[in-house]
């Protein structure tokens, strides 16, 4: 498969689409492979298309979207973010901050099932995993009032998890490096997720049209964290948009179907930058719009292993390819430079606090009081 030159080395003006029904078949998995170490390395960001979700169970989730929304605000409060030490759960328009600004947008943060396994004396980022509120007693009521919703939600989730994997997997093996070097990430390997090996985030966000004369930040210029995000747009509406290596904002609207697949700060260290994570934002719709919705896959990795120390190693001649794409120009964002230093985990935990400074006045008094020193901001610092 040619390469598409909107894409090619230097600045990309739109975003690559990639097909994963081509690696049904050798030639096609050979293209399917070079394309994506050459998105890898010179964009970061991608569409999926014919990804191995079922169409029915994406389709029943995107339907259900707006309606979790439209539930009673006395329901959502009673599930918020607040009342759980994991950050999951509901938070409210303007509850979130990215960049030191208000993000107009109303969320619900689920995750992949997991159990707690923090006892006192533990760490206290390992405090930051646990039950999901969507299979928490206080959600009960919710489930009444979505019949259906969770179970869909929990078939999305474990099928988005395996590609999370075996998407990986194929970007060791593009990058040229074995799937064991992936197992301090993955202690339980790629092949098959196994509960309570690994939480994995999801969110389910819904960006109401601003009003007249208001900012437009649905969510300001961040990377994601972790490795791989998939994300789904749930709504038609265009909003979210990638930086390139110019500093410009390109474009990347919804393609009903597809996953926007990107890369996060913990990959790009890990793999000395091949692997590109990409500043991205969303826009809020106009005034008089519908409200965008998008659905969020953020995949994590062990909490208690410093990226810094298990970077991987490359061929020479796989490093060099980094050399074609030139230099990262300045970018607008700017989290998620302690991977070096701190367990993964750790690192989690600060941009979870800095996000959300009422939970973590709550559940992490000690980190809010060092993050927080002035108490509960009008205004946060930079996530
Ligand atoms: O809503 C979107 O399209 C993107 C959301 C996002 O980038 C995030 O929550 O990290
Ligand atoms: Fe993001």
């Amino acid at each position: 498969m040619s390469q598409d030159a909107s894409s090619s080395a230097g600045s990309f003006s739109s975003v690559p689409i990639l097909d994963w029904s081509l690696l049904a078949t050798p030639s096609g998995a050979a293209a399917f492979k070079a394309q994506l170490r050459h998105t890898l390395i010179n964009v970061g960001f991608l569409y999926l298309s014919n990804p191995p979700v079922a169409r029915a169970d994406m389709d029943a989730l995107i339907a259900y979207t707006p309606r979790v929304f439209d539930l009673p605000q006395d329901e959502k409060e009673a599930i918020r973010m607040a009342n759980s030490p994991h950050f999951f759960g509901y938070s409210r328009l303007g509850a979130e901050l990215t960049k030191g600004k208000t993000d107009m947008r109303e969320q619900f943060d689920f995750g992949t099932p997991y159990e707690s396994h923090w006892k006192p004396g533990d760490p206290e980022y390992l405090k930051l995993w646990g039950p999901s509120q969507a299979s928490h007693p206080l959600s009960i009521s919710l489930q009444d009032l979505l019949p259906g919703f969770k179970d869909v939600y929990l078939r999305y989730l474990a099928q988005v998890e395996q590609l999370s994997y075996d998407f990986i997997a194929l970007v060791a093996e593009v990058l040229e490096v074995s799937n064991e070097a992936l197992l301090p990430f993955f202690p339980a390997g790629t092949s098959k997720p196994r509960a309570g090996v690994l939480q994995h985030r999801s969110k389910i966000v819904k960006y109401p049209a601003r009003k007249e004369g208001d900012s437009d930040q649905g969510v300001g210029p961040h990377y994601d964290g972790g490795f791989l995000t998939f994300l789904v747009q749930a709504s038609n509406h265009p909003g979210l948009q990638v930086q390139n290596l110019a500093g410009e904002w390109i474009d990347a609207p919804p393609i009903p179907g597809t996953f926007v697949v990107n890369i996060g700060k913990a990959l790009e260290t890990v793999t000395q930058g091949l692997a590109r994570a990409t500043s991205h934002r969303v826009l809020s719709p106009p005034p008089g719009s519908t409200p965008r919705y998008s659905i969020p896959f953020f995949q994590n990795v062990a909490q208690d292993i410093c990226i810094g120390d298990f970077v991987l190693d490359f061929k020479p001649e796989i490093i060099k390819l980094k050399e074609t794409r030139g230099t990262v120009g300045v970018v607008d964002s700017v989290n998620y430079a302690e991977y070096g230093q701190y367990p993964t985990g750790y690192v989690n935990l600060i941009g979870r606090v800095k996000s959300h400074p009422d939970v973590a006045e709550r559940h992490y008094p000690d980190m809010f009081k060092q993050f927080f020193p002035d108490g509960l901001p009008a205004q946060g610092s930079a996530y």
